[in-house]
């Protein structure tokens, strides 16, 4: 089973980098990415180095000591203040002053790495007389408690005693115990890193300290949190208060004041000396004196306000960032911005991840599963998939899922759609039909828009969806409207089973529909029915008369001969599958087709598969929601109806929109709720839209969807091949394909190039198409480019089988692309003695290249495969002839071109590998 770089590095406590560079060193090609695959071979041979290597955490082979382990110190929890070093503008101008004095009268600390910060940062502070500085009451709090001895005895140092703790410590690491040193209180640090051991202490030069104040010591607020600035405040505050006299002592509005007469009070009382004035200094002092002079000026005055506005407000220097989380619940696919949002990391970071991957993206660009778990894997992030509840499931879930009771189940008309080869005879069946019908006088005139009509056939009603043909029918498959119970398959008995008629046989099979055959036209002379039946029979539909499960009913439109059988037939396997629905329910069903009419707002057609649906019930179909205005007749269209019951089609008024065919509608309690699910709808699409719509399979991403599927998983393939002893042979090569996890079905098999009919059915049936020897034409090309269709083209048959079985092994590397260039006709031809022949073609689409191949397609078939000789547009050679010009070709070694031919040009390229491809790589 192969491993994902990413996940191996995961496993191993690796870098994913590290890996791919690992796999570089040790040979093992084409790893470039994290996202790439490793065999099992691979991955025991990198184990196998790491092993070899002594631990996963040092590739390059060269094992690290675990550092020793230093006793774990508790950390008190809450918040640490990081001490900066200050500006030399700041108001601690005095302050710095006196800490760099106690420096200088400091021994330089010799303790570990991790003390030194914080040391000396709180050694000034306790600089003050007698440890009766301004700083002192500040600095004697509980919160700040010496390093070595958080949550223990407070490791006071007092001026000129010594230090227990301090010199059990150097007595420890040999230096020198220190006298004589001023108090300090020191706060607690976290550790982040292992301290040295003990001899690299020994040897290390004693490092000045790194004293460093923050913003946040400075800053004024609750003097619990800050206590510098709370020093600041109280200190401007006695200058204040002394200038004014003993007794008349300004409050500023909002300032608490200690009301022990210890604090700066009985300070600023007991008398603030001059020594208090070099304390402050830059912008502070500058606008102290400011507000001296201020009050100088209107002591007395009744108009005197403190001049709080002139000091600035400091910004809080708060972080908005959402904290970063090593766990992130996510709900799959997600936006560039959604994950960054959910870890708690910048979405630059993210960006820069997915760039070195190679994937440019957006902040709201989808990134799939993998890229998201490989970012996560990069940010060392646990994600955790969410499911997705959409507004819908919750919604309807309990709509669609409700089971009904049998009792409450009767039988419902079955719904038939015709198919079939064009010409067949199709809607003149149908019109025949409904003649039956009117005949009978139970309805009224035909109107040859009607696409799906209820009749009834002595007393048993049918429906009928009539889908202009067999894609149409596909196409509501493919948007999981599978309205239709019975497939008519028409097939003309003169003409037989042609292209179109294993067409609709292959849609009929994949929709898993029972099919009935109208065998028609009977009524021609001289028409062949065991040729007809022995086509059906090659097509595996062997004829009940002879001795197979398949209907056959020889009708004529024309005359009306078998069209009762055609009808008694069809009821009977409706009565053997026992179609049954609850018509006392909400009703559910599907849109068959809508459109804007003028006068009428929207009309849907609409056909209820389960419950009743009645004028005024509020209904939410794909992206639209209303409340039903009117139903009208579908052949009659002034005929109201006040409900519709199970199989009976309706055009329906009352939405907002045009739903789309095939879409789905629900009956809803509220009307609030239709328009949720109709707007999560609309705006889910426009996300799916974005990020390019939806995946079908390919070769390339079978083995990711095998991966952590528990059932078997089915490989649907649509084959078209140049002929019949190719198909043949292909279909023995694919039935020797033996996979536990994958069953392989052939969905259609048929000679000629790839249709669109083709691509409607691999939508439909998420399949994709193998093209032997043939190519896909046109139309056919831009749809499955459209809709994601894969369509892989091969002239080796054991290339096919050979592809497969390594997609199922995850293995398949495509190392060579074919890139189509373009598509040129040829017009007219030149034979040029001693030169060869000269193609005069037009540029039919894209552009030809001098440096490309030509494969020259003549009746849809490839005849050959031949390198550009020469390319000449007006007598002169050119690089490269663009779309809509006429040029010359000639090839290399082919001179055989006929007027008529098509030559598609391509050319190889080792093309960069694209995130699917590196998928496999
Ligand atoms: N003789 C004879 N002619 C028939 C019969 N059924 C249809 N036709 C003729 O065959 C032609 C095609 O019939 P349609 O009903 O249009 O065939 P279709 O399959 O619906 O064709 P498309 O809608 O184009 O796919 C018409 O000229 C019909 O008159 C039949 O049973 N006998």
């Amino acid at each position: 089973m192969a491993v994902r770089i990413y996940s191996l590095a995961k496993e191993l406590k690796l870098d994913s980098k590290e890996l791919v560079d690992v796999c570089a060193r040790l040979g093992i090609r084409g790893k470039g990415s994290a996202l790439a695959s490793l065999s099992d071979e691979e991955v025991s041979k990198l184990k196998e180095h790491f092993q070899g290597s002594g631990t996963p955490s040092a590739p390059q082979g060269t094992p690290t000591a675990p550092a020793p382990e230093r006793p774990k110190e508790p950390v008190r929890e809450g918040k640490m203040p990081v001490l900066n070093t200050p500006r030399p503008a700041s108001p601690l101008a005095g302050l710095r002053k006196k800490r760099e004095e106690a420096a200088a009268s400091v021994e330089e600390p010799s303790a570990t790495s991790n003390e030194p910060h914080a040391e000396p940062a709180a050694a000034p502070m306790e600089m003050s007389e007698e440890g009766h500085g301004p700083l002192a009451n500040v600095m004697r709090r509980d919160d700040y408690i010496g390093p070595g001895n958080v949550g223990g005895k407070l490791p006071t140092i007092a001026p000129g005693g010594k230090d227990k703790e301090r010199s059990r410590d150097s007595k420890q690491t040999g230096s020198t115990p220190q006298r004589g040193r001023p108090a300090i209180k020191l706060a607690p640090i976290p550790i982040t890193e292992k301290p040295p051991s003990s001899a690299t202490k020994k040897d290390e030069a004693i490092q000045k300290p790194d004293l460093r104040l923050p913003a946040e010591a400075l800053r004024p607020g609750k003097t619990s949190g800050k206590p510098l600035s709370a020093h600041l405040k109280r200190h401007e505050d006695t200058l204040d208060a002394k200038k004014r006299g003993k007794d008349k002592e300004m409050l500023i509005p909002g300032e608490e004041i200690p009301a022990s007469g210890k604090g700066r009070r009985g300070k600023a009382k007991g008398g603030a000396d001059k020594d208090d004035a070099p304390m402050l200094g830059g912008r502070e002092q500058r606008q102290l004196s400011r507000q001296r002079h201020t009050l100088r000026d209107r002591e007395g005055s009744d108009e005197y306000r403190p001049r709080r506005s002139l000091r600035r407000p400091r910004r809080t220097g708060v972080s908005t960032a959402a904290p970063r989380k090593d766990k992130v619940s996510l709900q799959l696919p997600c936006t560039v911005r959604e994950f960054s949002e959910a870890a708690g990391v910048p979405a630059s970071q993210v960006l820069r991840i997915l760039m070195e991957e190679g994937v440019m993206a957006t902040m709201n660009a989808l990134i799939d599963d993998d890229l998201t778990e490989l970012i996560a894997a990069e940010l060392g992030v646990n994600l955790e998939l969410k499911e997705a509840v959409s507004v819908e499931d919750e919604l309807l879930a309990s709509i669609r899922d409700r089971q009904d009771d049998e009792a409450d189940l009767v039988s419902r008309p079955p719904v038939i759609t015709f198919l079939g080869h064009v010409d067949h005879g199709k809607t003149s069946l149908l019109d025949r039909i409904i003649d039956i019908d009117v005949v009978s006088g139970e309805s009224g005139g035909i109107t040859q828009h009607i696409r799906a009509y209820t009749i009834e056939k002595d007393g048993r009603r049918i429906s009928f969806v009539d889908t202009p043909g067999h894609e149409a029918f596909t196409e509501m498959r493919a948007r999981g409207a599978n309205v239709t119970d019975i497939a008519v398959l028409v097939v003309a008995a003169d003409d037989g089973v042609m292209p179109q008629t294993e067409e609709a046989i292959s849609h009929a099979q994949a929709a898993e529909v029972p099919i009935v055959v109208a065998l028609n036209k009977t009524d021609l002379p001289g028409v062949d029915l065991n040729r007809a039946m022995q086509g059906l029979s090659t097509n595996g539909l062997l004829p009940s008369e002879w001795g197979g499960d398949v209907e056959v009913v020889k009708t004529s439109a024309i005359t009306g001969d078998g069209l009762d059988e055609l009808l008694d037939t069809v009821l009977t396997v409706a009565e053997l599958h026992e179609y049954k629905a609850n018509p006392n329910r909400q009703a559910m069903g599907t849109c068959l087709e809508a459109q804007q009419e003028p006068g009428r707002g929207v009309v849907a057609k609409i056909i209820v598969q389960n419950g009743t649906l009645r004028v005024g019930d509020v209904i939410v179909c794909g992206q639209s929601y209303g409340r039903v205005k009117a139903m009208y007749d579908t052949l009659l269209p002034n005929q109201r109806y006040e409900e519709a019951g199970p199989s009976t089609p309706v055009n329906v008024t009352g939405f907002d929109t045009a739903p789309g065919a095939g879409e789905h509608f629900y009956v809803l309690d509220d009307i609030a709720d239709a328009r949720t699910i109709a707007e999560s709808r609309s705006d889910s699409h426009r996300k799916t839209a974005l990020s390019g719509g939806v995946q079908h399979v390919t070769l390339e991403t079978l083995f990711d969807r095998l991966e952590g599927a528990n059932e078997v998983q089915t490989l649907n393939i649509i084959l078209r091949a140049d002929v019949r002893g190719s198909i043949e042979a292909i279909q023995k090569e694919l039935g020797k394909l033996d996979h536990p996890e994958v069953k392989i079905k052939l969905l259609q098999a048929s000679v000629g190039g790839v249709t669109e009919a083709d691509v409607t059915l691999a939508d439909a049936s998420d399949a994709i198409i193998i093209g032997f020897n043939v190519i896909a034409d046109e139309n056919a090309r831009a749809l499955a480019e459209q809709r994601g269709v894969q369509v892989r083209r091969y002239e080796i048959i054991y290339k096919i089988t050979e592809d497969i079985k390594a997609a199922l092994e995850g293995l398949l590397k495509p190392e060579e692309r074919e890139v189509d260039l373009g598509r040129a006709l040829v017009q007219q031809t030149y034979k040029i003695s001693r030169v060869g022949t000269i193609a005069g073609c037009r540029v039919l689409s894209g552009s030809i290249a001098r440096n490309g191949r030509a494969r020259i397609i003549r009746d849809n078939t490839i005849i050959g495969d031949y390198p550009i000789d020469t390319l000449k547009r007006e007598k002169s050679d050119a690089k490269e002839v663009r779309e809509g010009l006429e040029c010359g070709i000639k090839l290399s070694g082919f001179n055989d071109v006929k007027e008529g031919d098509l030559f598609e040009v391509y050319k190889v390229e080792e093309v960069g590998r694209t995130f699917e491809e590196s998928l496999e790589s």
